[in-house]
């Protein structure tokens, strides 16, 4: 791709923020927003000029979890860091954070660099690092330290499910917790039991059951809801804050608020397939089709679901929106054609999501285009602490940017998504709400379906400890929430003699 002109003008658009809808022009140089005003047109004789007239201006999407390229049930996930951030791009968002995610004994540095590897020379957009913490021990805490203080990591994530591979019992999960703490990171959890998936699945292949519907079936939602309320209950015995990822059911979300509730410091995480799409496919007879689907935590098949838990994020009680994007197309998904406990987990998303969040929430009356941007990016930044670097359309901010046609409908389809995978569970959903431009970087990167994206061009973004909205109550608790001893006399009656221990 040529190199576009370093600057642009978008004119006649209404801009939204998370917190106000305002008509404004957009003028961005080298990448970085510069005037937000009206009637700019004098600011540069030379800028590319963009008609946005009767359109949205809103930040470009932040996607909180993925996972590209993810090695993962012996293969490996089918959309890679180009593909996967092209696919980004092509559906308006415009910055990634994907996991690093190592297995027992790994270093923790190690996986990061190496992921590092994988992702510099492929990202098209602006990416950065969760790093997954899935053993316990010295190396890992020391790493946890050198990660933040070097490397730009400012959470970590840590697995109740996926025995024997990924997860932690109950002490080491707080040992993580507490040195999350320690760090001023953010704390993630990946909220299933393990223990009872292990044993439920193990009875469902006894049982004969070995499609894709097992998958749901050894793990229903009070799984998730049981993992879900103790990682809560843990990180509020240590002060630490907590953040649900793919918050896929009812029960989940309803531990989440439980937690609100008592003043815990919670953030909850639905993905958009959760939101768009629910867990009946698991029945449905065509095997590939209800493999399609599988990924941990499962959809639910309450088919009431996806607006329950919409209603939730519109309203607060959930709080911002990833994808767990990690596709596996049907010869990898086929390695559990006789054993749903070897289907790779994983499905798509990333280019979807901004879609059917407008779709199922704004279009269907539930949230408001400035809650649409709270959740789609701004929430995102300020949790990750990348805010105002991203998150809003503000002077000074990165020019990542998306022209929304709220009117123009599209439908979903894995025969024109940009994604690596031959399957797509949002397939045949007719969506209002289309990306018109895309920018990047101050980029036109997405211009009225033509994707003209440059790999590697997407830079890592280092994040610091201590966010604002994650910390400040966490901190002043330290301060102020001291446990007292009550003063009283000494007891000075009789004391009975134990026996001796033998
Ligand atoms: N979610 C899923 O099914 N695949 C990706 C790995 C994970 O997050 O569990
Ligand atoms: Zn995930």
């Amino acid at each position: 791709m040529s190199e576009g002109p370093r600057r642009l003008l978008i004119k006649g658009g209404t801009v939204v923020n998370a917190d106000r809808k305002f008509r404004a022009d957009v003028y961005c140089e080298d990448g970085i927003i510069r005037k937000v005003g009206c009637d700019l047109e004098g600011v540069s004789s030379d800028a590319k000029v963009v008609d946005a007239t009767g359109k949205l201006v809103m930040p470009g999407g932040i996607d909180t979890h993925t996972h590209m390229q993810l090695p993962f049930f012996g293969t490996t996930a089918a959309d890679d860091f180009y593909h996967g951030t092209r696919a980004a791009l092509a559906g308006g968002t415009t910055m990634i954070i994907d996991f690093v995610l190592g297995g027992k004994n790994q270093s923790l540095l190690k996986m990061y660099e190496q992921w590092r590897g994988w992702a510099d020379p492929k990202v098209c957009c602006d990416y950065s690092f969760h790093v997954g913490v899935t053993w316990w021990g010295e190396e890992v805490y020391q790493d946890m330290a050198t990660l933040v203080s070097d490397k730009g990591v400012n959470s970590f994530k840590m697995f109740l499910a996926y025995k024997d591979l990924f997860m932690l019992r109950d002490d080491e999960l707080m040992k993580a917790f507490m040195r999350c703490k320690e760090l001023g990171a953010l704390a993630q959890v990946h909220a299933e039991n393990g223990d009872l998936i292990a044993a439920q699945s193990e009875k469902m292949i006894k049982l004969g059951i070995t499609g894709p519907e097992g998958h749901e079936m050894c793990r229903p939602e009070e799984v998730e809801g049981e993992a879900t309320a103790r990682a809560i209950t843990i990180a509020s015995q240590v002060n630490c804050p907590i953040y649900i990822v793919h918050v896929m059911s009812k029960s989940a979300a309803q531990a989440v608020m439980r937690g609100k509730e008592k003043g815990h410091v919670v953030f909850g995480e639905p993905i958009a397939a959760c939101l768009g799409t629910d867990g009946t496919n698991y029945w449905h007879k065509c095997w590939r089709h209800a493999a399609g689907y599988v990924m941990g935590p499962p959809l639910r098949p309450d088919p009431s679901t996806p607006r329950y838990l919409m209603t939730l994020l519109a309203n607060g009680d959930l709080d911002l929106t990833g994808t767990d994007n990690c596709t596996f197309n049907a010869d990898q998904k086929a390695l559990g054609a006789s054993d749903f406990r070897k289907i790779p987990n994983g499905v798509n998303g990333v280019e979807d999501r901004m879609s059917v969040i407008w779709e199922k929430g704004v279009h269907a009356g539930l949230m408001d285009p400035c809650r649409y941007v709270a959740v789609t990016s701004t929430t995102a930044a300020r949790v990750f602490n990348i805010y105002p670097q991203k998150g809003v359309i503000a002077e000074g901010s990165d020019a990542d940017i998306v022209v929304w046609d709220p009117e123009a409908t599209r439908t979903i389809s894995a025969k024109t998504h940009h994604h690596n995978v031959d399957f797509n569970i949002f397939e045949g959903l007719e969506c209002h709400g289309i990306p018109l431009l895309v920018i990047s970087q101050g980029r036109v990167v997405v211009d009225h379906g033509k994707v003209e994206v440059v790999r590697g061009s997407g830079r890592y973004i280092p994040r610091k400890p201590y966010s604002e909205v994650v910390y400040s109550r966490i901190l002043q608790r330290d301060k102020v929430w001291v446990p007292e001893a009550v003063e009283r006399e000494p007891y000075s009656g009789p004391v009975i003699q134990l026996p001796p221990v033998q």
